[in-house]
């Protein structure tokens, strides 16, 4: 990895001169085990042996600018108009997110202005401009105990011009995006435009993904309720296994490029026997092949459960020719149904005829409200982004980096995607726990 310490230098609009509310609450804090000071920084890397292979000094070792107050702010926040968009597919915490957000900037900043924009970057186009709502305390009170987003959310181009336009008529300083790797790569368009205009107007983003295929971040927000939503599926289906002749449970799980969810709902309640992710493929035939794996299973157990990423597979379905999605996501072929059809077809010939239960809970894992954990994390991003946006950062992501919350440069977190990795833990983990093979190759 060639990162240097230069790549994670986030940009900003100037100098803070604007009294902060938190300058008297921050003048006595110290560095410690639980608070970095915001000259401090967070190292990128956590083993001796990649900090050695860097072969420089500490103070040019790669790391990032750490997240929280500032002394002094850029904004002068009784002035400050501020605009909010969720954009991309539901996450659990959306709304814990926009209501922390909300929240600091009332109580603490007390800004002049938020708004929010309607069904993601759609919202912020001409024609969906009048759209817009405004958000104080009440709007926003208790929108954590549901799912989604109560500004709604959208796929789909749209003009950069014209949604800065919208920043300008509004008078907005900062615009927060919670969004995927799309939304991001949109935030980036929104500021290059900004940047041409000489405007001062910050972008702030805050990563989202059930798949927690964002790099950069230990772990996206909403992820933990989404695995946590699916164990429930894949205890159903190893209940009906266990009850019925030959029985098989196949539960499919999002992730369409990342079999996080996969693994971490497989490894919670330990019930399946395989678990199929993008990372790694495999072949159905031959005697190494899952279908053969599946059958000495359901010989040696009576039943048999497997837990299907999204996007496993896909080389070995036929495609519809490269559809997409309104936003360019390649459609991807129905790896659940394929492998149900194909367990079924193998066990009947193999004279073990199953009775296959196949559930794909889908929508029902990221539609839920966050749970604990996941809306505690949400509150405390959405601090962090606030003082991020209000000390004039931009083009700045807020994530969590080994325990710690920090700026990172947008640019980074579309930069790879975060993959389980077939020769770490994780999977490791998940072979230990299932017993099933390291491969499927001869
Ligand atoms: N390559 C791109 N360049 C500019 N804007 C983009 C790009 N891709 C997506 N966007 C914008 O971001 C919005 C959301 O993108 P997308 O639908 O891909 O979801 P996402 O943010 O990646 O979230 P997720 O994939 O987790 O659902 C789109 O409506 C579009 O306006
Ligand atoms: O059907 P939609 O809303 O386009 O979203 C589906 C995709 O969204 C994701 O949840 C990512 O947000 C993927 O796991 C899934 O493939
Ligand atoms: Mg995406």
């Amino acid at each position: 990895m060639t990162l240097e310490l230069d790549d994670l230098r986030v940009r900003t609009l100037g100098e803070c001169h604007h009294d902060s509310p938190f300058a008297e609450m921050l003048a006595t804090k110290r560095t410690s085990p639980h608070y970095v000071h915001e000259d401090d920084r967070v190292l990128v890397d956590d083993t001796v042996s990649v900090l050695l292979s860097r072969g420089v000094p500490i103070d040019r070792l790669p790391s990032l600018e750490a997240a929280g107050p500032r002394r002094k702010v850029y904004f002068d926040p009784a002035a400050t108009r501020v605009g909010i968009v969720t954009c991309g597919g539901l996450c659990p915490g959306l709304n814990d997110v926009i209501r922390g957000i909300v929240q600091e900037l009332t109580e603490h900043y007390h800004v002049a202005r938020i708004y929010g924009f309607r069904n993601g970057y759609a919202g912020l186009t001409r024609q969906h401009r009048e759209r817009v709502v405004e958000l104080d305390l009440h709007a926003v009170r208790d929108i954590n105990n549901d799912g989604g987003t109560i500004l709604g959310s959208s796929r789909g181009d749209q003009s950069p011009e014209e949604m800065v336009d919208t920043l300008v008529e509004l008078g907005i300083h900062v615009l927060f995006v919670i969004g995927g790797d799309g939304s991001m790569r949109g935030a980036m368009k929104i500021t290059q435009e900004i940047d041409s205009r000489g405007l001062d107007v910050a972008v702030i983003g805050i990563p989202k993904t059930i798949d927690n295929d964002l790099p950069y971040t230990d772990q996206s927000f909403g992820f933990q309720t989404a695995f946590a939503q699916s164990t429930e599926f894949i205890a159903s289906v190893f209940v009906e296994s266990q009850a019925a002749e030959n029985g098989v449970g196949i539960v499919k799980l999002m992730g369409r490029h990342s079999g996080f969810i996969a693994c971490y709902a497989a490894l919670s309640n330990n019930d399946a026997d395989f678990v199929l992710i993008p990372e790694v493929p495999f072949v159905l035939e031959g005697p190494h092949g899952v279908l053969r794996r599946i059958e000495d299973h359901v010989r040696r157990h009576g039943q048999v459960v497997i837990v299907v990423a999204e996007g496993a597979g896909q080389e070995l379905l036929e495609q519809e020719g490269g559809t997409t999605d309104a936003s360019g996501n390649t459609k991807l072929g129905d790896i659940g149904l394929f492998l149900k059809q194909k367990v079924t077809d193998h066990l009947t010939e193999v004279g073990l005829p199953p009775t296959v239960r196949y559930l794909d809970p889908s929508y029902a894992i990221r539609s839920v409200a966050a749970n604990a954990y996941d809306s505690v994390y949400c509150v405390r991003l959405a601090h962090a982004a606030v003082h991020a946006g209000m000390a004039g950062r931009t083009e700045t992501v807020v994530v969590r980096w080994r325990r710690r919350f920090v700026h990172i440069p947008m640019g980074l977190i579309t930069s790879h995607r975060n993959q389980v990795d077939p020769d770490g833990d994780l999977w490791m983990s998940v072979l230990e726990a299932t017993g099933q093979p390291a491969s499927f190759e001869p």
